[in-house]
C-alpha cells in the first residue's frame, strides 16, 4: 500500500503497532484505492502514551526556554527540507491538490514551530508592588500533559498548530489525529525526535471518537485542544469540564463575506472563490455566505461564473490540478444532499452542482445565487465547495444578517471605503475578520471563534494564555501582622 507507515502509533519516541486495535483503512479520496491500514490504539497503548508524556514533560519544562526553542527550530528546518515528501503525503491523506499542499500545509506547520520557538524565551512574568515594601511576582507555568484532537482537513497544520505552542511553553502532548487522515501527524512526531525532542514529549495515538474520549477524561491530562465540529466540541468540552481541564475549542462556522459595490470585482470574486473552493471548500473559516450589494450583483455573478468554470479539476498529484475530491464518499453524499436542498428550497444554480463522472469523491465547485437567509445552505455548515450568494442593500441590513447565526468563527468585508471597512469589521460577531482579504491565517495572528465556533485562540501572542497558567508569588518584607 502506497502510504503505509512503519506502524500506527508513535509513542515514547518510537513507532509502535498493536493489530488488536480495530482497523482504520486509509482511502485515497481521488480514486478510492486503499493506501494504508492502521489500527486504533488499545487502552494499554493510550496508557503508555500518557505515561510517557507525563514523564517527559517534567524534564522538558525544566529546560531553559531557549533550549526548547532550539529543538522546535530544528524540527521546522527538517520539515522545510522534506516539504515535497510531506506535501505528497498530505495529498494522499486528504486528497487536496499538491499545488495547495506544497505551500499551505507542512510549511504552515514549520512556521508555527519557528514562531513558537522564538516566542518561548520571551515569556516572562510581572512584578506587582502591593504596599509596605511587599510585592508579588508572577510566573507562567506549563499546564502539564495536553491532549490534541484533530479534524481531517489540515492534518499536518493542526498537529503543528497545537504541538508548537504546547511544547514551546513546556508542556507535553498526546495527539489523536482524525481517523480519516491518520498519516501526517506521525511524520510530525518522527521529525520532532530527529530534531532532538525527548522521547515521550509528543506522542500520536490513532483512533475514532472513543479513543479521543478516553484521552479527554484521563486524570493525567491538564488540557484538551480540539479542532472539530460543534457537536463533537459540545461532548469534549463537557467531558473536559468534569475534570476542570483547560480547553481550546476550534469548531465549525458559517462565515459571512460582505462585498460592497465599491469593491474591486476581481479581488472580491477571487476572495470568494478562495473562501469557498480552496481545499474543495473544506476549511472551517470559509466565507460560505457571500453577501453582495445589489448594484454589483450582475457583474459579480458574471465574473464568478466565468472564473469558477475555469478551475482545473483533476488528479491531486498532478501539478496543474487546482481542485480535488472531497475527503470521503460519505462526505460527498452529505454535500450532494445540501446541493439538493439548495435546489429544492428555490436557490438559483449559477454553476456546478453535479458530481464528476470519474472515480473518487468529486463534486463540481458550485455557486447558488438568490439565496435567502432561511435556506438550509445559508444556515448550516456544508464543509464543501458550495457558495451561497445573497443580495443586500444597506450596511445596517447586512451587518444584522451577517451576525444572525449561531456560529462566529470568521467574517470578511470588501470595500474601497476604509472607514466603512473598519466599522463593519468592528460590528462582526466573529473571532477572525478580514478587510479586503480572506482566509489568510499567518501564524503571527490569533485564530479562533466566538459563539458556537469555539473557545480560545491558536497562534499569535494569544496562544500563551491557552498553554500556560499564571502563578502569583507574594513576597513579604515586614514582620507578620497577625491578630492572634
Ligand atoms: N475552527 C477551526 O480551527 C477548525 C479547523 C478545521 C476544522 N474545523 C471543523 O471540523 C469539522 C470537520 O472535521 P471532522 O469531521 O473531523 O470533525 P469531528 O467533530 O467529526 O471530529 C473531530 C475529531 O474529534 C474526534 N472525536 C469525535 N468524537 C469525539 C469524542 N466524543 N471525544 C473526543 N474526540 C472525539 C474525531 O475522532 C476527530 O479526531 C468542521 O465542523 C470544521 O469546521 C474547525
Ligand atoms: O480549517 C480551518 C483552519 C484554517 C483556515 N485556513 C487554513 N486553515
Amino acid at each position: 500500500m502506497r502510504a503505509q507507515p512503519q506502524a500506527s502509533h508513535f509513542i515514547d519516541g518510537a513507532y509502535i503497532e498493536d493489530t488488536s486495535g480495530a482497523p482504520i483503512d486509509c482511502i485515497y479520496a481521488a480514486d478510492g484505492t486503499q493506501i494504508a491500514r492502521l489500527h486504533e490504539a488499545t487502552p494499554a497503548l493510550i496508557d503508555k502514551a500518557l505515561a510517557a508524556a507525563a514523564r517527559a514533560q517534567v524534564a522538558w519544562a525544566a529546560l531553559r526556554p531557549v533550549e526548547r526553542g532550539r529543538v522546535l527550530h530544528k524540527a521546522a528546518e527538517i520539515i522545510r527540507a522534506r516539504n515535497a515528501e510531506l506535501s505528497e503525503l498530505e495529498t494522499l491523506d486528504t486528497g487536496k491538490p499538491l499545488q495547495e499542499t506544497l505551500v499551505a500545509d507542512a510549511s504552515s506547520g514549520a512556521e508555527a514551530l519557528e514562531y513558537f520557538a522564538g516566542f518561548a524565551a520571551t515569556v516572562t512574568g510581572q512584578t506587582v508592588p502591593v504596599g509596605g515594601g511587599d510585592f508579588v511576582y508572577t510566573t507562567r507555568e506549563p499546564l502539564g500533559v495536553c491532549v490534541g484532537i484533530g479534524a481531517w482537513n489540515y492534518p499536518t497544520q493542526i498537529a503543528c498548530w497545537k504541538a508548537a505552542p504546547a511544547l514551546a511553553f513546556g508542556n507535553a502532548m498526546v495527539f489523536k489525529p482524525s481517523e480519516v487522515t491518520p498519516l501526517c501527524a506521525l511524520k510530525v512526531a518522527e521529525i520532532l525526535i530527529e530534531a532532538g525532542a525527548p522521547a515521550g514529549l509528543f506522542n500520536v495515538v490513532q483512533g475514532r471518537g472513543a479513543v479521543g474520549a478516553s484521552l479527554v477524561t484521563d486524570k493525567r491530562v491538564a488540557k484538551v485542544s480540539l479542532t472539530g465540529s460543534v457537536p463533537t466540541g459540545r461532548k469534549v468540552y463537557a467531558a473536559a469540564a468534569e475534570g476542570i481541564r483547560h480547553v481550546t475549542m476550534e469548531l465549525g462556522g458559517k462565515s459571512p463575506l460582505v462585498i460592497f459595490d465599491d469593491a474591486s470585482v476581481e479581488d472580491a470574486v477571487g476572495a470568494a472563490m478562495l473562501g469557498n473552493f480552496y481545499s474543495s471548500g473544506q476549511i472551517c473559516s470559509n466565507g460560505t455566505r457571500v453577501f453582495v450589494q445589489k448594484g454589483l450583483m450582475p457583474q459579480f455573478l458574471e465574473r464568478l461564473k466565468a472564473r469558477t468554470e475555469a478551475i482545473v479539476i483533476g488528479e491531486p498529484l498532478e501539478e496543474e490540478t487546482q481542485f480535488g475530491p472531497l475527503i470521503t464518499s460519505e462526505h460527498l453524499e452529505k454535500v450532494m444532499g445540501y446541493i439538493e436542498l439548495g435546489l429544492q428550497e428555490g436557490a438559483t444554480l449559477i454553476t456546478g452542482g453535479a458530481r464528476l463522472n470519474r472515480p473518487g469523491n468529486y463534486v463540481q465547485p458550485t455557486v447558488f445565487a438568490g439565496v435567502t437567509d432561511e435556506m438550509t445552505i445559508a444556515r448550516e455548515e456544508v464543509f464543501g465547495p458550495v457558495m451561497a450568494v445573497l443580495e443586500f442593500e444597506s450596511e445596517a441590513e447586512v451587518i444584522a444578517r451577517a451576525n444572525a447565526t449561531e456560529f462566529g468563527l470568521a467574517a470578511g468585508v470588501f470595500t474601497a471605503d476604509l472607514a466603512r471597512a473598519h466599522r463593519v469589521a468592528a460590528a462582526f460577531e466573529a473571532g477572525t475578520c478580514w478587510i479586503n482579504a480572506y482566509n489568510l491565517t499567518p501564524v503571527e495572528a490569533p485564530f479562533g471563534g466566538s459563539k458556537l465556533s469555539g473557545v480560545g485562540r491558536e497562534n499569535g501572542h494569544a496562544a500563551v494564555e491557552y498553554y500556560t497558567q499564571v502563578k502569583s508569588i507574594y513576597v513579604g518584607t515586614a514582620p507578620v501582622d497577625s491578630p492572634y
